[in-house]
């Protein structure tokens, strides 16, 4: 049967070469290919199916995904994957499982926190995945507040021991994934105290569980040990796919060496000696690299749901206002669905190129770490902390959006959005709450801010070091088209931001206690650091455009997606840039008049850059998102496809319908 596309001429109207696109989104020809294989081998395979995941009840659920992380071990194995191949083949499953936690934060925080000697032992069996970890820090009583949490250890020098303990209910870990159910080991933090002194948080490589080879049959925690899973999440299938666990321990001693040792140590008499070089922040390490993967993989999310809502946009028909008879105007025709669309479309990618950016930091500061190099961990903390709250608050947003854009059919499960929507939203909360990070870049800000003249900003902050030409030089825009220059749009982000932080850097300085005033002005703070972060995203993106692109038209696409991205935000955050003086009213309406003619420039194009996503159905698994644009036919099969239309007549139809009907309601 010959294939029908129904967004042929939508294809046609492309402006730019879409696999030169799909090359620049994938970040080179060699991660596209590979992405391209991981993505095609997901979704041909039957093991991987995953349509019926949101009608399943949740012990279903669970074990559906442990098949599905036990294919893709043994497929890692049968192909010899790489652990690059192997990252993508788990992302391309799309389901939260424990060896998310397992890759993502327990192997890290060995690498990161682990003496040699600890590495070389662990490591290998971790690896080999003969052992499977989790990351337990939060407490139910403690999330952000990490130095709050009051699990001890308890050094015992006598029996060269540590006694963990769970002294509260409070104290009882609440969250870890992978914690519940699988891991037979976890990085638990917790106080040291060594002869009666406290120490602060550490972390511990720590065993809960007596099955320390996955093929024990019996997985009964060890004596004094209780664990189990939080319960039921919030959106069907979804994240429930993950057992985020609890754990309590009662007097459970570990021998000494477990306590992770490239911090700080405790010798076998019980002296306790925090390494001169290394700062204690780098406890906190694993979260720097988790949120800086997050970033790396947050484009991805925010693309899958803008190509769901391009592709049906350009697809369903609505009535023009002049004749409500003619269905004639496509969705994707209206300036306001556009103006609600397009900036989304922009974020993807500007997200992409903030995250590779991101990844470029991080890779530097982990070499320079590993040469007990910290001068660049604040700035590497402050870019991770702001950029991961900055990009899943927008996406988890946009997602929201993008289900309002496909109207009634967003709202229906097959449209892929509810649950991507689901499995999203945690990512404001996890790794961080998004408010509490923003805070952290609000002091980074300050700090810079108070310290010019006598230490110079560096990396993201070296526009403070600008700050008297920021603050005294307004915007030189005089018509639209001036505003479609990047170091124009650039130096706009750049004075709002230090505007911004000037102005509460010297709101702070009036109060007596320094915390205090950070408190009483935390909300304004957290705009101070979305300034900055915005800054961020948008002088990547230029920069970005300042590179060698090949491809016919396709850096022209690009800088159409950059000015939109910028404006948008020029728009929405109008206010911060007219109240800090540097833009007139005029100038603020030349932006928006600006942003609309750069969306009719980007319409023609817009399924040609979804297509530059190169997500498979699979991937997509939405019915409005098709590739091949055959949304009616498939919706209408979909509906059938639901268990609940296996026959007319619903369980409880004769018990509860029928006295209705025969108005015998009083035999119920
Ligand atoms: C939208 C869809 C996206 C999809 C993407 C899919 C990708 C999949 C990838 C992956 C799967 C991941 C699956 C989920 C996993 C979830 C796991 C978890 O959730 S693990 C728990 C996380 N818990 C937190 O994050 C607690 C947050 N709280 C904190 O971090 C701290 O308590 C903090 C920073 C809020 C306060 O720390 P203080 O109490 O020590 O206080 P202060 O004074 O503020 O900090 C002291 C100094 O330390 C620095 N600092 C703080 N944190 C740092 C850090 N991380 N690194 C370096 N320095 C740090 C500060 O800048 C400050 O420095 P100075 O003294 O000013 O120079
Ligand atoms: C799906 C999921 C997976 C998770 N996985 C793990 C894991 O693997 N390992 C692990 O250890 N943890 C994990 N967590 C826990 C997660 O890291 C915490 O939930 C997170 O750090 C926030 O802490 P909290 O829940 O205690 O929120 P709270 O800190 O109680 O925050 C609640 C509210 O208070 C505000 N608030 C808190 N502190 C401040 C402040 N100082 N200033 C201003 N406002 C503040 C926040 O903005 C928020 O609005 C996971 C959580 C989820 C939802």
């Amino acid at each position: 049967m010959e294939l029908v596309d129904h967004l042929r001429d939508e294809r046609n109207k492309a402006q730019f070469d879409v696999e030169a696109m799909k090359v620049v989104w994938a970040g080179s020809p060699q991660e596209l290919q590979l992405c391209d294989r991981m993505a095609n081998l997901v979704a041909n395979h039957p093991a991987f199916e995953k349509l019926k995941r949101p009608m399943l009840v949740r012990k279903e659920l669970f074990k559906n995904s442990l098949r599905k992380a036990a294919y893709a071990r043994k497929l890692v194995i049968d192909l010899g994957l790489s652990e690059e191949e192997a990252k993508w083949l788990r992302f391309y499953i799309d389901e939260p499982t424990y060896p998310d936690l397992h890759w993502g934060m327990f192997i890290p925080a060995i690498e990161g926190q682990g003496s040699e000697e600890q590495k070389e032992k662990w490591l290998p069996l971790s690896r080999n995945m003969q052992i499977i970890g989790c990351y337990a820090q939060t407490e139910m009583g403690h999330g952000s507040n990490v130095q709050g949490l009051e699990t001890t250890a308890t050094f015992d020098a006598q029996q060269d021991h540590f006694i963990i303990h769970s002294p509260t209910l409070t104290s009882t870990k609440w969250w870890p994934g992978g914690l519940g159910k699988v891991s037979t080991h976890a990085v638990v933090y917790a106080r040291l105290i060594v002869n009666g002194e406290f120490h602060g948080v550490h972390g511990w490589y720590n065993y809960y569980s007596f099955s320390f080879f996955l093929y024990l049959e019996d997985h009964s925690p060890l004596p004094g040990i209780t664990v189990g899973d939080v319960g039921l999440k919030f959106g069907n299938g979804a994240y429930n796919t993950m057992d985020n666990g609890l754990l309590r321990f009662h007097h459970v001693r570990i021998p000494r060496n477990q306590m992770l040792m490239r911090v700080s140590q405790v010798s076998r008499e019980g002296k306790y000696m925090q390494c001169d070089d290394v700062p204690r922040q780098l406890i906190y390490g694993t979260m720097v690299s988790v949120r800086q993967t997050i970033v790396a993989m947050v484009s991805r999310t925010l693309s899958r749901a803008v190509c769901i809502a391009t592709r049906y946009s350009a697809l369903r028909r609505q009535h023009s206002s002049s004749s409500l008879v003619v269905p004639c105007f496509l969705m994707i025709d209206y300036q306001s669905q556009q103006s609600r669309l397009f900036p989304l479309l922009a974020s993807a990618y500007a997200f992409k190129f903030v995250g590779e950016w991101l990844k470029w930091l991080y890779t530097d500061v982990k070499q320079r770490l590993e040469a007990n190099d910290f001068s660049t961990l604040p700035e590497a903390h402050a870019s991770t902390a702001g950029l991961k709250s900055l990009t899943t608050s927008a996406t988890v947003d946009g997602i929201e959006e993008c289900m309002k854009l496909c109207g009634g059919d967003g709202y229906l499960v097959s449209s892929g959005l509810p649950e991507l929507f689901a499995v999203s939203v945690p990512a404001c909360t996890y790794e961080g709450d998004n408010t509490v990070l923003m805070l952290q870049v609000a002091r980074f800000v300050v700090k810079t801010v108070s310290e010019v003249g006598y230490k110079e900003p560096l990396g993201t902050s070296s526009y403070i070091r600008r700050l008297n030409t920021l603050l005294h030089n307004n915007c030189l825009v005089q018509t639209g088209e001036d505003w479609v220059k990047g170091d124009r749009i650039v130096e706009a982000f750049e004075a709002r931001a230090a505007r911004m932080a000037v102005t509460c850097t010297q709101h702070l300085a009036k109060f007596q206690d320094p915390e205090q005033g950070f408190s009483e002005l935390s909300a304004d703070l957290v705009e101070v650091a979305v300034a900055h972060c915005q800054l961020i995203v948008v002088s990547k993106f230029v920069e970005k455009l300042a590179q060698d692109i090949p491809g016919k038209g396709v850096k022209e696409a690009l800088e159409v997606l950059c000015y939109v991205y910028a404006l948008f935000l020029v728009h929405k955050h109008q206010g911060d840039f007219l109240v800090t003086g540097y833009l007139t009213p005029k100038q603020a309406s030349l932006a928006n008049r600006q942003l609309r003619i750069l969306y009719s420039r980007l319409r023609p194009n817009a399924i040609a850059l979804v297509d530059a996503f190169n997500h498979t159905d699979h991937y997509l698994s939405s019915v409005v998102g098709r590739y091949d644009g055959n949304v009616y036919p498939n919706l209408y099969q979909a509906a059938f496809n639901d268990p609940f239309n296996d026959s007319h007549v619903p369980d409880g139809y004769h018990q509860y319908i029928h006295p209705i009907l025969n108005q015998t309601l009083a035999k119920l």
